[in-house]
């Protein structure tokens, strides 16, 4: 048997014989404390009794579980030292830089994990603003810029202008050139669109082959013809599709402008659509 094999048993040993010794004493105790209750008082306090017992109980419990739990952490101490495994100071060193490197790499992880989170939160934000198809702005960023724009007219004294554009006879390249070579075209209408204004001005795609575009700061309503012209002279455009068809399209072009025909942006685009519609059913640009 190894020293320490009986230095362990030595040390159980005298736990066991220190637990024995204390339960005796407990329950001599108990006995004496028991007799003195029932010659003092010449009957048993059974409630009292009871009480006084799981008290003793109690604390002999709370005893018994340092005692085992001090054995338990020198048992520990006892197997290291029996397999020689205590760490040196190299051995500290190892596990000091391991656990560094550990650190490390979940602060690598953590920070992965971030970056993947902020990236989705960004591709959500961008989803809920924009059209899946052309990138331009949905309704809601419309409706968002809009009351930017106004703010910001309010504020300087200048007017704005609101467009409608509607491709013509759109739904005749989905059905002869199919559905692809209709998205295709709305690709390349909404960055014609993009194009022709300014990077301040909103373009925002609003229903199938229906765009509006809120065009900042204009000092003479004739510049508006101006720029109307310019995106009917796009959008008329031929387009050369990926699959070598090209196709021919007109555009209707309706406009409103802040404050005179409206203040709101529904307003506005009930203006604007029937300007667009009249365009439409006189088959010229005639921005009202
Ligand atoms: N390829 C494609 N087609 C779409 C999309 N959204 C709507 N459409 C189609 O666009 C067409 C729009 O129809 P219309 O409003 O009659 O368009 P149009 O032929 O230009 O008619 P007018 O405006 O009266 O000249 C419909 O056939 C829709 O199915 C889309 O995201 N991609």
């Amino acid at each position: 048997m190894s020293w320490i094999e009986e230095q362990h048993l030595s040390s159980s040993n005298r736990h066991q014989r220190w637990w024995l010794g204390l339960s005796i004493a407990l329950l001599s105790g108990l006995v004496i404390f028991v007799s003195t209750i029932v010659a003092v008082t010449g009957q048993p306090m059974a409630a009292l009794l009871t009480v006084c017992s799981m008290v003793l109980i109690g604390i002999s419990f709370v005893l018994y579980r340092r005692l085992h739990l001090a054995r338990l952490q020198r048992e520990e101490v006892l197997a290291l030292l029996s397999r020689k495994q205590w760490p040196t100071c190299e051995g500290l060193c190892h596990l000091e830089s391991s656990l560094a490197k550990c650190a490390a790499r979940r602060i690598q992880v953590l920070q992965a994990e971030i970056a993947d989170l902020q990236d989705r939160e960004q591709r959500l934000k961008v989803q809920a603003h924009h059209d899946g198809l052309t990138g331009l702005a949905n309704r809601f960023l419309l409706t968002d810029r809009f009351q930017f724009t106004v703010e910001r007219a309010k504020r300087s004294g200048q007017s704005f202008a609101l467009l409608m554009v509607d491709l013509n006879d759109f739904k005749a390249i989905n059905d002869h050139h199919g559905h692809v070579a209709g998205d295709e075209v709305l690709v390349v209408t909404a960055q014609r669109l993009s194009s022709a204004v300014r990077a301040s001005d909103t373009v925002a795609r609003i229903g199938g082959d229906e765009f509006v575009l809120i065009i900042e700061s204009i000092e003479d309503p004739q510049e508006m013809l101006h720029i109307g012209e310019k995106l009917f002279d796009m959008l008329t455009d031929p387009i050369t599709l990926n699959t070598g068809v090209v196709a021919k399209l007109g555009a209707s072009i309706g406009l409103a402008l802040y404050p005179d025909d409206g203040a709101s942006l529904n307003d506005l685009l009930n203006v604007a659509d029937q300007a667009m519609y009249e365009c439409k059913s006189t088959g010229s640009m005639s921005l009202q």
